[in-house]
């Protein structure tokens, strides 16, 4: 078998161009563009290039982009009382504070100070209380891109058997949430797991998201199943002084197995930003009072 590409970067051009045509949409009803408050802390230079991807495609689909850029030696009262302006903006409807923080700052600490209604990352508790009961609130948005690109290509997921490697707050837990709420039988593996290969072989869903170059297996995968490698790992490459970007999946040793599987880079990685502008737009309609029908975005 050779499984079917899934093409993440394609999904998630797609369903940017909805949220631009429902952002202009939101704008001419609520006179005002939905804006993305945007907080850098330090000069990492991955989280650089997200910060500025994040920012064209939030301009691109029609929304305001508030970009604000900290030194890295940013103490904790500077950056909570930043977060506070921004919770009282009317201008802004979602926050986003880049992860990971500089070390001296406390990630959850920063976190909570999030207005839950502004938090289109989905990572305070209240969010994350929220989806484990099944309430609205915001979704992360790597695990909602992975469970779009799933119930694109396999519609209902009920009853299937998935396995989750991997269980941060970020992608892992969420994750396993998000599938439960789909009637799967989760699993969720991780470092202590025994004997993982078997764990995995029973899968008809794969989320593999424990940044570990290439540490999944062909012969872990199950003939025919879906596969999500969340991994983004950048290894040494073949040719001197080069490197390049691995997933948590051994792609070709798993793509002879599977029903379907993302590559990495183009899989799930350009569903994260489409669906923080889809947050982001959800969340300029809530503080609008403006209804939107919950299918569509
Ligand atoms: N506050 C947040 N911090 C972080 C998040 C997040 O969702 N919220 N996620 C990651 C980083 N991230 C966005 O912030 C992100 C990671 C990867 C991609 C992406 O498109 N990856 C490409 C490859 C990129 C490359 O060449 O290096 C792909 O997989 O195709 C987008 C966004 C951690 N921090
Ligand atoms: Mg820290």
């Amino acid at each position: 078998m050779t499984a079917t590409v899934i093409d993440g970067k394609a999904f998630a051009a797609d369903l940017r161009a909805r949220i631009a045509t429902l952002a202009a949409a939101f704008s001419a009803q609520a006179g005002r563009q939905a804006g993305l408050a945007v907080v850098l802390v330090g000069e990492d230079p991955a989280s650089q290039v997200y910060v500025r991807s994040k920012g064209r495609s939030t301009v691109e689909a029609g929304m305001a982009s508030f970009e604000h850029k900290l030194p890295a030696d940013t103490d904790e009262a500077t950056l909570l009382a930043l977060v506070e302006r921004l919770n009282a903006d009317p201008a802004v409807d979602g926050i986003l504070v880049q992860l990971p923080l500089p070390r001296h700052l406390d990630e959850q600490k920063v976190i909570a100070t999030i207005n839950p209604d502004k938090d289109v990352d989905g990572f305070h508790v209240t969010n994350a209380g929220r989806l484990a009961v099944g309430q609205a609130g915001f979704v992360p948005c790597t695990p909602l891109g992975c469970l779009m690109l799933l119930k694109d290509r396999l519609g209902d997921l009920a009853g299937l058997d998935a396995v989750v490697i991997g269980r941060s707050n970020i992608v892992g837990k969420p994750m396993a949430q998000l599938l439960l709420a789909e009637s799967c039988t989760v699993t969720v593996a991780h470092s202590k797991t025994q004997n993982l290969p078997e764990v995995v072989r029973r899968a008809d869903i794969v989320v593999a998201a424990v940044g570990r170059p290439e540490m999944v297996k062909g012969d872990w995968i199950k003939p025919g199943a879906t596969v999500i490698d969340v991994g983004i790992n950048r290894v040494p490459g073949a040719q001197d002084g080069k490197t390049r970007l691995v997933g948590d999946v051994a792609y070709d040793e798993a793509a002879a197995v599977a029903g379907a599987i993302t590559p990495v880079p183009g899989g799930v990685g350009p569903m994260t930003i489409a669906v923080l502008l889809r947050n982001t737009l959800v969340a300029a309609y809530r503080n609008a009072g403006i209804a939107l029908a919950p299918d569509a975005i």
